[in-house]
């Protein structure tokens, strides 16, 4: 049922119009000037307006900015079409000239109905939009998740260099793509590569482009990466990964803003914006001389850093639900939901592929499942521990979900191992640090405190 107002001042056709619409399933309010409206309170509450032009005292068209986002359907008549276009003019909806038939103010109210529910769904879908980000499908409510998107939208319409840093599947590709999507760039392609999926002996090549024969194999001239990416934006993923050789050249191609293709005398001028990522440590990888300084500061003129899915709390169940429609419409399916149990397995885990292994997750689970329901077996996560959370010393990993029972080489079992870990480094280390170096989740080990009765420190 759709609320709707009728000012009119001539009682006879506000009656006939009320009882109309009345018959035809809407709740309807009425008003015999633009004074009496105020009588009605918030015009927001209305689903539609439909008023007379002329009214005692003021304009119906008074009642237009007053009604936002509510649509104002103006009745006027013959004589005074032309001020109805005028009303038009001032935002009305649509407008009716007196006398009308029945049959064309119904149709009219309909499509202005239809149109403002279309409205409001639209502006629904853009707050969900907007509450994750602006570019399709990247969820994350988390504090850590809107600080990068923050930085996202700082740094994107800027032509700064990029460095983006997070555990292998945090969506750091994504981010990359994002900043070009919301950049003046993005009718320009951008060019992603893998620095990792190269051969050493043709990163150089590939990136920069070669003369003919400029080495043994360079039968004619090739064009590399970061030429074709011209206008756009070269996306260079796993750069830790990069050999000393091209380093250097990278380093050259960002000071001056031009490329010497291998075996070339002279340089090109190129247009490009340069994003990087990287799962490796790369300051420690330049103290262990790995990775050249002056190129890390070069790439890290802005730098994000996406947080691991453990520490992204309720992030999870959104990112789950989302992976789950996403895979349901890949694979043709409908309907498939979680069981609490399942929601529950997915908040213990420790995700240590992140995003992209709860992504697979869910592929296997939904091509799996007959039943309509989810269940923790068919999302058949590892066995906590089988892999190591990034970034931990392998001495560590044997510390991921600890089966208490266990015992540890030394005598000491893993309940013990917790108890002293935790009380080691409690005073060092955050809650969210903690439960990461141990492979739990936060709410584990509050629960795994509160079982072992080991208490928190207090704040100095
Ligand atoms: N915030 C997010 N919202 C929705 N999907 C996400 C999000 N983050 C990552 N994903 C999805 O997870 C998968 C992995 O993301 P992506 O490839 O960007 O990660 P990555 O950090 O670049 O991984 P790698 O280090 O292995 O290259 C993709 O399918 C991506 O769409």
């Amino acid at each position: 049922m759709s609320r709707i107002l009728v000012v009119e001042d001539e009682p006879i056709i506000r009656g006939e119009i009320h009882r109309l619409l009345a018959r035809h399933g809407h709740d309807v309010s009425e008003a015999g000037s633009v004074a009496e409206v105020a009588r009605e309170g918030d015009l927001d509450a209305f689903d539609l307006v439909i008023t007379d032009l002329r009214l005692p005292g003021a304009l119906g068209t008074d009642l237009i900015e007053r009604a936002g986002a509510t649509p104002v359907l103006v009745m006027t008549s013959y004589a005074t079409v032309k001020s109805a276009v005028e009303a038009m003019k001032m935002g009305a909806a649509d407008y009716v000239a007196k006398p009308f038939n029945h049959d064309e103010l119904l149709m009219l109210v309909d499509r202005l109905l239809a149109q403002g529910r279309l409205r409001r769904q639209v502006a629904a879908l853009r707050s969900d939009v907007e509450r994750s980000f602006p570019v399709s499908g990247m969820i994350g409510r988390s504090p850590g998740m809107q600080d990068v998107f923050a930085r996202i939208t700082k740094v994107a319409p800027t032509d700064a260099t990029v460095l983006i840093r997070g555990e292998s599947g945090t969506g750091k590709e994504l981010v990359a793509r994002a900043i070009h999507e919301c950049s003046p760039r993005c009718d320009a392609p951008i060019v992603a590569v893998n620095c990792a999926a190269i051969p050493e002996g043709l990163i150089e090549s590939e990136l920069f482009g070669h003369e003919k024969g400029a080495f043994t194999g360079a039968a004619g001239t090739h064009t590399g990466l970061v030429e074709a990416a011209a206008g756009g934006t070269l996306f260079l993923d796993e750069i830790g990964e990069l050999p000393a050789a091209a380093q250097a050249r990278l380093l050259r191609a960002l000071q001056e803003g031009e490329v010497r293709r291998v075996g070339a005398t002279r340089t090109r001028r190129i247009d490009v914006r340069v994003i990087a990522a990287t799962h490796r440590d790369l300051p420690q990888m330049v103290q262990a001389g790995q990775f050249r300084q002056d190129l890390y500061f070069r790439l890290r003129v802005v730098d994000i850093l996406l947080p691991p899915l453990r520490d992204r709390g309720e992030d999870i169940d959104d990112l789950a639900q989302h992976l789950l429609e996403q895979a349901m419409r890949r694979l043709g399916k409908s309907g498939l939901s979680f069981t609490a149990p399942s929601l529950t397995a997915i908040h213990d885990y420790h995700w240590p592929g992140n995003v992209r292994e709860l992504d697979n997750a869910i592929e296997r689970a939904v091509i799996l499942c007959d039943t309509g329901r989810i269940t923790p077996e068919l999302l058949a996560l590892d066995e906590p521990g089988t892999f190591p959370v990034e970034g931990t010393s392998p001495s560590d990993d044997a510390s991921r979900e600890p089966d208490e029972s266990a015992v540890r080489p030394g005598g000491e079992t893993l309940e013990d191992y917790f108890r002293r870990f935790v009380l080691e480094h409690q005073d060092g280390m955050s809650e969210t640090e903690l439960a990461r170096r141990l492979g739990i989740s936060r709410k584990a080990l509050w629960e795994r405190r509160a079982r072992l009765g080991i208490p928190r420190s207090r704040p100095a």
